[in-house]
């Protein structure tokens, strides 16, 4: 069981939405401060995680009501006094929520050097010295109190309450960020601002015209003789349309009558001009928005069809380019996705393109096997590629220099004749890679490893592949086909890592060029024999050779002997020559000189090394 101190002293993660940590409760006021226990509200909010966002996206409502109901209520008297109850409750609710919210910023982290801050005393500071802090508090001030003195049916007294409208534009700046539609949501929100414009505009209408007199002229608004007029939401209803007519210069208005009703309309007519640009200009980016990143998504059918134009290369051409670009848009697929996506870090780019992705991939036979994470590498090296009925993807005799994986529709292996499809590739399948690989005539021995991967660039042919590098077949899109394409190096460094996907690439391979009669399944074992004969040459080459050199060694040991020998000889010579001359007096012997000095085995120094000499 936990001990209460140790649940205490615990550092609680809040469950997260969405799995981002939003809002956490910590045992610590923040670096370097630690806390006996956790305080009830030591929780601090992230505020780019879930929590925080939705608690803004609530805040949008009491704001709302407040900008929409408010100025009603004061223009409208009888709408005050018939439900004072209910609008005192729903006051008195979006004031608790304004409270809240100011407790929620003084839990709301903020980011310092990119990391987020969580001591609350930080926090605490921060926000009582931002400029937002003042702002929140006149928001909340008890005006109210003024009831008292003017009594309830004077709401105009919360009007402070309109100025938390920064918080209502964060909170839609949010939603537009995280939205799936932010198109829809500009214009929707864009129409609540025009609603909003033209409500307070009619409530100003209603209040100008009590103010004159209630059907006092033909333009202000009829009194309650007029049937159905006694009733507030007529009223309203009446005034509401009369500045939709104004503020979008319809002008189907009746005729002002006095200074004050020409300075309303006037100002109404500004303001439709002010609502008018703003409502083109926002439409006109929602529309820019939608065609740059339809233009970042698919290629621009324009260019090419002037390109065709030009060239003079019309008619069934043309037509085929025009129902590819059609394809593109209609299946929602997107050939420039890489583009689309290359702004992002290479992580984060991985983990997109492997989320989108990786179901396909996973239903290639060649992938099921491997981890998420090479699939992710793999991933962002695939190329989406998309062709069309009647084409070829690549011809027979072509250099190879990508394989393909099908990801959707239907390819044909069709024979030189063009026609007669020798066999149909479908969902999960690959082709391709027979002039990508070198495959060899015979499958590795099963005591081998799978054959390492070349280090360099595969010869142009291999012992087995008698195609070598080139296409063995052609492959044509039956319908419209959807492909990812790898480059030959990518191949290789895949290849590299995963020798058991060689190894079934080159089985599948085999097999095929075996079928097609393309496999030199003698190369390989002709060019073992040769190798076997090159190696008994070359054992007998080094046993002919250790004998030469036995052979020499002996020789040499020979001439030394004899050159010693010869050199005793020699050296007794000169002694009996020196016996005799001294036998024979005094002479030319005193010419010869000091005597030499002598080797150690009594051989002269000089006539030894000239000797040695000579035996090497
Ligand atoms: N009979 C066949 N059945 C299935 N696929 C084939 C057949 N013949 C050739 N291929 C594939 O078509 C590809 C054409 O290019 P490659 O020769 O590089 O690799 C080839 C194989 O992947």
């Amino acid at each position: 069981m936990h001990s209460l101190s140790s649940l205490l002293s615990r550092r609680w993660v809040w469950p997260q939405p969405r799995g981002t940590t939003g809002l956490v409760a910590t045992a610590e006021s923040g670096a370097g401060h630690t806390w006996g226990a956790i305080a009830p509200w030591g929780w601090t909010l992230d505020p780019s995680g879930d929590w925080y966002y939705w608690w803004i996206s609530i805040m949008a409502l009491p704001i709302l009501y407040n900008w929409i109901i408010l100025i009603c209520r004061s223009c409208f008297p009888d709408l005050q006094e018939q439900h004072t109850v209910l609008w005192l409750s729903l006051d008195y609710l979006s004031d608790t929520l304004y409270l809240l919210d100011i407790a929620v910023r003084l839990h709301t982290g903020f980011l310092e050097d990119g990391i987020l801050v969580r001591d609350r005393g930080r926090i605490r500071r921060r926000y009582l010295r931002s400029t937002s802090f003042p702002w929140d508090v006149a928001t909340v001030l008890p005006t109210d109190l003024l009831y008292l003195r003017l009594g309830p049916g004077v709401p105009a007294v919360r009007a402070n309450r309109c100025l938390r409208v920064p918080r209502l534009f964060e909170a839609f700046d949010r939603r537009e960020t995280r939205t799936a539609h932010p198109n829809a949501f500009r214009v929707a929100k864009l129409m609540l601002y025009v609603f909003v414009t033209i409500h307070w505009h009619g409530c100003l209408y209603f209040a100008l015209s009590s103010w004159l007199g209630l059907g006092a002229d033909a333009w202000v608004c009829p009194n309650a003789s007029c049937p159905g007029f006694a009733r507030p939401l007529r009223q309203y209803l009446h005034s509401f349309y009369f500045s939709t007519l104004i503020l979008a210069t319809v002008g189907d208005t009746p005729e002002p009558q006095r200074e004050e009703e020409f300075l309303f309309v006037t100002a109404g007519f500004l303001l439709a001009v002010l609502g008018f640009a703003t409502i083109t200009g926002s439409i006109s980016s929602v529309i820019s928005n939608r065609n740059a990143a339809d233009a970042a998504f698919y290629p621009d059918p324009e260019p090419v069809r002037h390109y065709l134009r030009a060239r003079g290369a019309g008619g069934r051409l043309a037509r085929r380019v025009a129902r590819w670009h059609q394809h593109l848009r209609a299946q929602r697929k997107l050939p420039a996705e890489q583009a689309v996506l290359q702004h992002l870090p290479r992580g984060l780019r991985a983990e997109v393109a492997a989320s989108v992705h990786l179901p396909a991939l996973r239903r290639v036979g060649l992938f099921q096997s491997w981890e998420r994470g090479v699939l992710q590498q793999l991933v962002l090296r695939l190329r989406p590629q998309v062709f069309g009925p009647g084409e070829f993807v690549c011809r027979r005799g072509d250099v190879g220099r990508e394989m393909y994986f099908v990801r959707e529709g239907r390819l044909a292996v069709v024979a030189e004749d063009g026609i007669t499809q020798l066999a149909v590739l479908g969902e999960g399948l690959y082709f391709g890679e027979i002039s990508l690989i070198n495959i060899k005539g015979e499958p590795p021995l099963p005591r081998h490893s799978p054959p390492a991967p070349p280090a360099s660039p595969q010869p142009p042919a291999s012992p087995g592949n008698t195609s070598g590098n080139r296409r063995t077949a052609n492959i044509m899109s039956i319908g419209y086909s959807d492909l990812f394409c790898l480059s030959k190096e990518d191949l290789a460094e895949v290849l590299a890592e995963f020798p058991s996907a060689r190894a079934m690439m080159e089985a599948k391979g085999r097999e095929l060029l075996l079928r097609m009669g393309k496999l030199d399944v003698h190369a390989e074992a002709a060019a073992a024999a040769a190798a076997e004969e090159a190696e008994c040459r070359t054992q007998a080459l080094e046993t002919a050779l250790e004998g030469l050199q036995t052979r020499a060694a002996r020789l040499l040991a020979q001439l030394e002997s004899s050159a010693f020998k010869l050199a005793l000889r020699v050296e007794r010579l000169e002694c009996q020559l020196r016996q005799r001359q001294s036998a024979g007096g005094s002479g030319p012997a005193g010419g010869l000189g000091p005597p030499r000095a002598q080797g150690p085995s009594g051989v002269q120094g000089p006539t030894k090394v000239t000797l040695t000499a000579v035996a090497k």
